[in-house]
């Protein structure tokens, strides 16, 4: 059995020294031994305590850490370093911090393999799917990179020669707070926008996935960032209010649920702190009969099915326009059944568990319930039990495609999080304009066809943060991510980001006398 602290020390060795088992580690070995808080540079113990929490392996239903969720004198020690650390980071040129970022990235790179493996183990999803997900957290490095070198302000000229300018500043110490679909990738989306600006970030995951992070944090340190610029506190609620609440925090950059979102927005309010809230959504897939079928099957598989369904911008209301209903729905069915359920670990595995039994448990209710209320279930939406005995007691279900869907039905209006596709006929453009925006949320959204103008008139009237033409769920970092009304606001990803890490200082100067009036 390989243990946590090892993988870590092993990770630290050259790569010609490194055990070739480091990354090719089987599900059913992993346990995580050292200690899972990370500051001024190193894994700590937390200094108090507020409660313990336990993650497991969901593919096998194994608890791989039990680890203790940081109180307040913990939270305020991570702070005050970070505090510390941002009076050197954001001294720093642009430059400097575009290096040290890059040399991040490259690590990250180098090490994708061992970091998609722990994500695996602690997420579920397959082990194809995390090492795209590795990609996409060190092009956000990169991508934030080549900003901190270039980010500059403006200058005004004034009468009489005066003048004026403005500076793009860092905000301080930032706290990200993730949720655990994604949490090396949400970990990186944060704190690379955040530490280009020139900020200190601590950081919560999910007490579900507090793994993969510590990698990070180790990975920053080994780049060159000064000791505390980036911290890790482990725990849930409390730990997360006490870091909302501190006043010395300037920032908090949310990923989670609606409810827990209004929350951080009440706690920032009292502080009068920024915060970006990336929350969940209920996303309309619209297809349009002129599409081309063999596209839109794959795009309807991608937009439902990554991640076990646990993915935040899924377009799981898929409205198919009714020409093409029956060929469609006969097409995607053949296709989900196909999907290889199992050990997440292996290479052919497409989908993995969830992330737990209660939610397993909930999104099967959300099955039953749309049963109750009349819609048809045409393949899986029950348990799934793998033939390896190891993997007997993971949290694994079949994924689902649901007909006979109507708007009002529950499985229809509310955000499932699971493998759960519920298709809905249309018959016109306006009519499903108007159904696709009759939610709360604003996420995401997609449309196939093959009619050019037709797919930029309907984006438009698409109430959603991120629209997809011809394609669903791709994520690349140079595009803002982030949703409309309920889903939140405030954008991750994109040149936009800059905006929502820094505040603008203007700078007046006068070049001739003072002009009093007095
Ligand atoms: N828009 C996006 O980019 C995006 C990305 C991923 C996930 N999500 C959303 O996240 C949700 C699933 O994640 P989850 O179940 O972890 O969400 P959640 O809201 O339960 O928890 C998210 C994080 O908030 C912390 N938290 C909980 N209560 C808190 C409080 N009162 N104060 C401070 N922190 C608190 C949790 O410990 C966790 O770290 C889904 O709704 C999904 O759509 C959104
Ligand atoms: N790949 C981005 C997905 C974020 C939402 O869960």
């Amino acid at each position: 059995m390989l243990l946590g602290a090892g993988l870590a020390a092993l990770a630290r060795l050259p790569r010609s020294l490194r055990p070739a088992s480091l990354a090719a580690m089987s599900t059913g070995t992993f346990v995580v031994s050292q200690p899972l808080n990370y500051r001024g540079g190193a894994r700590v113990d937390p200094a108090d305590s507020s409660g313990t929490e336990k993650a497991f392996e969901p593919a096998t239903g194994r608890v791989i850490a039990t680890f203790t969720c940081s109180g307040e004198k913990e939270v305020n020690l991570a702070v005050q370093d970070a505090k510390a650390a941002f009076k050197i980071w954001s001294q720093k040129s642009g430059m400097e911090r575009c290096r040290i970022l890059l040399e991040a990235a490259r690590i990250i790179r180098e090490r994708k393999d061992e970091i998609a493996t722990m994500e695996t183990i602690n997420n579920g999803k397959s082990i194809f799917e995390a090492r795209w997900d590795i990609d996409t957290s060190w092009q956000c490095l990169e991508y934030f990179a080549g900003l901190a070198g270039s980010m500059a302000g403006e200058y005004i000229q004034l009468p009489g020669g005066s003048f004026g300018y403005t500076r793009r500043e860092p905000l301080g110490v930032c706290v990200g707070i993730g949720a655990w679909n994604y949490p090396f990738q949400i970990a990186c989306w944060k704190s690379a926008p955040a530490l280009a600006c020139g900020n200190a970030m601590v950081f919560k995951p999910s007490p579900f996935t507090p793994a993969s992070v510590l990698l990070l944090a180790e990975i920053y340190t080994e780049a060159g960032v000064p000791p505390g610029l980036f911290n890790v506190v482990q725990g849930g609620a409390a730990t997360g209010q006490l870091l909302c609440q501190h006043p010395d925090v300037a920032k908090v950059s949310f990923t989670g649920s609606v409810p827990t979102g209004m929350k951080i927005m009440e706690m920032a309010a009292k502080g009068i702190k920024p915060v970006t809230l990336e929350l969940g959504g209920k996303s309309p897939l619209i297809i349009f009969s002129d599409c081309d079928l063999e596209n839109v099957v794959k795009g309807a598989m991608m937009a439902n099915f990554l991640t076990q369904g646990e993915v935040c911008c899924n377009g799981t209301r898929v409205f198919v326009q009714r020409e093409i209903l029956d060929e469609f729905t006969r097409e995607v069915v053949k296709r989900t059944q196909k999907i290889k359920i199992g050990d997440p670990l292996l290479e052919d595995t497409r989908m993995g568990p969830l992330i737990n039994r209660p939610h397993l448990e909930r999104v099967l209710g959300f099955v039953k319930l749309a049963k109750e209320q009349g819609a048809k279930v045409l393949c899986g939406g029950d348990v799934h039990v793998p033939e390896d005995p190891k993997l007997k007691d993971g949290y694994y279900m079949r994924p689902c495609v649901l007909t006979n869907c109507r708007d009002d039905m529950t499985c229809v209006k509310e955000e499932i999080f699971g493998p759960v596709m519920s298709i809905l006929p249309f018959d016109t453009e306006a009519e499903v304009l108007e159904r696709a925006n009759d939610t709360s949320f604003g996420l995401a959204a997609g449309v196939f066809t093959r009619d050019i103008q037709r797919a930029h008139r309907v984006v438009a009237k698409l109430q959603a943060g991120v629209c997809f033409i011809n394609n669903y769920n791709v994520s690349p970092v140079e595009l803002p991510f982030g949703g409309y009304k309920k889903s939140g606001f405030g954008r991750e990803n994109g040149r936009v980001a800059i905006e929502y890490y820094s505040q603008l200082k203007t700078v007046c100067v006068e070049m001739g006398e003072v002009e009093s009036v007095f």
